[in-house]
């Protein structure tokens, strides 16, 4: 049985007497101890297919259909106090942000202890204990030193740290980590996706991994599913995903990434124009206004995923087979190339 099955997920929110669609038949699975990149541009509705699965939607008037199967257990339509008592326990999501997930007033210390004596039977220095051995798992220093810190009083990369050792205070079998290093500089941000990385390891965490960048999920993820507009673009293996992208959308998206070696060019290829609103999105597939290949038969119905390789699929009915490469698809010149 898969860790967490998610089926025809679909949020669509109130707004001016009419129900706005922003995740649309989001389909995907996650194994124990895998690592799935969703990746997609800002507004695809990453967070809010992360947040509806972890019933952290409130907005009066969300409709909520389709199935998000945890262990077998349904979690769409869960009543809150049952989703409260998952949520910490068996699924944890760490953010951006971590004086999100901390309060200022409160010695991270604390607020870690207390995290795990709202679900586990233990005493105070217990739970101190294990919050100091949390912390030095995280690659904090002087961790008992650290736990009587506030939150401002650390860094960065620290904070990023702690919130992941509160995260994982209660052994949860599915770690949610949204954007948790675009707000860090690039050295702390591969330490800290080395160290999501090593807790499928560590404690047999699997992680979706929310980000917008390419580069992000070709460092830690085994599988990637690409969101454009609320729907699945892609989904598949990340190498194969990587080295054969069946949806114009993903090629798109590789392109924008910088080698890792070789010349970098002097600007990297951007997708021209912007997703569609919910609400104007076109009939059939809704990448067709920015796509180069687009065709007669993108403009009726939106695609259906169409097996492209072994556990790759693509929202494209056109063969990826000969497609020619695009101009906006090609790199720009190179500094090598440019004229003297
Ligand atoms: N409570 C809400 N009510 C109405 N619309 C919402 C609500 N929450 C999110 N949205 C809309 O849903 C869309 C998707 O938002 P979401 O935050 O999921 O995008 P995202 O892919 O995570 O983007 P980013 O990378 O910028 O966080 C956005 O257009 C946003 O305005």
């Amino acid at each position: 049985m898969p860790l967490l099955e998610v089926r025809d997920l679909c949020v669509s929110f109130p707004s001016g007497g009419r129900m706005i669609p922003i995740v649309e038949h989001v389909s995907f699975t996650l194994g124990e101890r895998e690592i799935l990149g969703l990746v997609g541009e800002s507004g695809s509705g990453k967070s809010v297919t992360a947040m509806a699965i972890m019933g952290l939607i409130d907005s009066p008037g969300v409709r909520i259909t389709g199935s998000a199967l945890f262990r077998g257990q349904e979690l769409v339509g869960l009543p809150p106090a049952r989703m409260r008592r998952l949520r910490g326990k068996q699924i944890a999501m760490i953010f951006q942000d971590p004086m999100t997930a901390f309060t200022p007033v409160y010695t991270i210390g604390w607020q870690i202890d207390e995290q795990i004596r709202a679900h586990e039977r233990v005493t105070r220095r217990q739970a101190r204990a294990r919050t100091v051995q949390l912390l030095g798992e995280m690659g904090v220093p002087d961790p008992a030193r650290t736990a009587n810190r506030y939150p401002h009083q650390l860094s960065g990369g620290l904070r990023q740290r702690a919130m992941i050792a509160m995260a994982l205070s209660c052994n949860p079998a599915l770690l949610i980590a949204d954007e948790p290093t675009t707000a860090l500089d690039v050295t702390v941000q591969a330490q800290i996706l080395e160290l999501v990385r090593s807790l499928r390891a560590t404690h047999g965490s699997s992680v979706l991994m929310i980000t917008h960048d390419m580069g992000v999920v070709a460092e830690t993820c085994d599988s990637t599913l690409v969101l454009y507009s609320g729907r699945v673009a892609e989904t598949g293996p990340t190498d194969l995903l990587f080295a054969h992208p069946g949806h114009p959308y993903t090629a798109a998206l590789l392109a924008s990434i910088p080698p890792l070696d070789g010349p970098r060019p002097e600007r990297l290829p951007t997708i021209a124009g912007a997703p569609p609103a919910p609400l104007d999105r076109p009939a059939g597939c809704a990448f067709d206004p920015r796509c180069d290949y687009v065709h007669e038969s993108c403009r009726f119905v939106p695609p259906p995923l169409i097996p492209v390789g072994a556990g790759q699929e693509a929202a494209c009915v056109l063969p990826t087979e000969g497609r020619p490469l695009s101009p906006r698809h090609v790199a720009a010149p190179t500094t090598q190339d440019a004229p003297a």
